[in-house]
């Protein structure tokens, strides 16, 4: 299968998952599924808008006591009295205006000034009025929706319940800390999975190493409660890997198997009988990063019920070897450089920050799509 066919398969392969009523901030990062709108008036409440004295009528005024944020206020304001106040605090019936402090003087318990253009009041609703639209359906909660909802009154949503994934790290040889011994390598999948996941609107909930034997990954397929099961490793044609024959045992529909693409060719998508979606990632880790990038990411979003993006694009310039019949995935710059980005594997994927996409026909200077590394 082609890359771009790959990725579009991936994209298109599931329905969001159902929506679910949310606190709004345990929601960010989710989808809406209906609108936020404005619940209680913002302000709130009439407040003063300064630090300063509340007055009623024509002054000087006779200071009456004081009204700090968040205290009650006891009785309105007679014409030609006055009460001290805090920026915040409930505005006693009758005030008129704020006088900041730094515009009035008081002398024997008189506040003495002028009543200027600025009232320094804000009344109920002035900044927004119930059913104000906060955010729209479709919209991914960000911290300021959440904030903002919140200071509207909105404390529940309805959004979209993100996708829950299942890391399955298979190797022998894979450590998951400290130092790896003679033929040992250190896990690099976790972190980049967890991160992409992440992303795409869903949530890594597990991580587990396990041996090259196919009973433990049989196990653990079977034991995986999570809507993506991602699997590093095995993925290819030798003794120890298994995934694929196991898949075809558990009668998995292949939507995706192969693609023509270097690195990352073995990598793979499955559907198991009951709904789980299977990623098989190779275990070349820039491989693996490819994979999960093409596959993983755009199958999360599309379960997290996130907008179909089209993938940026940027015109790439530098010597590359293109692969006849596929397309050459490799690290470039935020210039489109792909001679600053070196040789190519997961260092330079870090230093260049972007993979370019590059088909057959490519040429020097030519656009290309690319993929942000996390
Ligand atoms: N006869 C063939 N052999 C291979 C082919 C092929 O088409 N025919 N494809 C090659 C390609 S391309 C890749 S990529 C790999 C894919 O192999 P697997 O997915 O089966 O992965 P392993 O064999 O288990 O490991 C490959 C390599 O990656 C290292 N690895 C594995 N997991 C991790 C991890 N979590 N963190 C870091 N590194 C990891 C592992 O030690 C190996 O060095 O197959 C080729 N062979
Ligand atoms: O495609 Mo392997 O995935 O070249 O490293």
């Amino acid at each position: 299968m082609s890359w771009s066919d790959a990725y579009a398969t991936a994209r298109d392969a599931a329905k969001p998952l159902a929506a679910e009523l949310s606190p709004v901030v345990a929601a960010t990062g989710r989808v809406l599924a209906t609108a936020v709108r404005c619940e209680r008036p913002v302000p709130a409440f009439d407040n003063a808008a300064m630090d300063g004295y509340a007055v009623a009528g024509d002054g000087p005024w006779a200071v009456r006591g004081r009204v700090l944020a968040g205290s009650a206020v006891d009785g309105g304001l007679a014409p030609g009295t006055a009460v001290e106040i805090a920026t915040g605090a409930l505005l006693p019936d009758g005030a008129e205006a704020v006088l900041p402090y730094e515009d009035c003087r008081v002398e024997d318990d008189l506040v003495i000034g002028v009543i200027g253009a600025r009232r320094h009041i804000r009344r109920a609703g002035d900044a927004l009025c119930p059913g104000t639209l906060i955010a729209p359906a479709g919209r991914v909660v960000t911290a300021t929706i959440a904030a903002a909802a919140l200071q509207a009154g909105a404390e529940q949503v309805l959004a979209q319940r993100p996708p829950t994934v299942t890391m399955l790290v298979t190797g022998d040889e894979v450590i998951t800390a400290g130092s790896p011994g003679p033929g040992q390598v250190r896990d690099t999948f976790t972190g980049l999975v967890t991160a992409i996941t992440d992303r795409a609107g869903g949530r890594l909930v597990t991580s587990q190493r396990l041996p090259d034997d196919p009973a433990a990954l049989t196990a653990a397929l079977a034991a995986a409660v999570t809507d993506v099961i991602v699997v590093s490793g095995s993925s290819s044609a030798g003794a120890a890997d298994h995934l694929h024959r196991l898949l075809g045992e558990a009668t998995a529909t292949w939507l995706v198997r192969g693609v023509a693409c270097r690195p990352g060719h073995p990598q793979a998508l499955a559907v198991l009988p009951d709904g789980r979606f299977v990623v098989s990632l190779p275990g070349n880790p820039y491989a693996g990063l490819v994979a999960a990038l093409t596959l993983l990411e755009p199958l999360v979003a599309a379960l997290a019920g996130r907008p179909p993006a089209s993938l940026p694009t940027a015109t790439v310039t530098g010597p590359v070897k293109l692969m006849p019949g596929g397309v050459r995935i490799v690290p470039v710059g935020p210039d489109g450089d792909l001679a600053a980005a070196g040789p190519v594997g997961l260092h330079a994927a870090a230093a260049a920050g972007s993979l370019a996409v590059l088909p057959a026909d490519w040429a020097d200077g030519d656009p290309a799509v690319t993929l942000v590394v996390p």
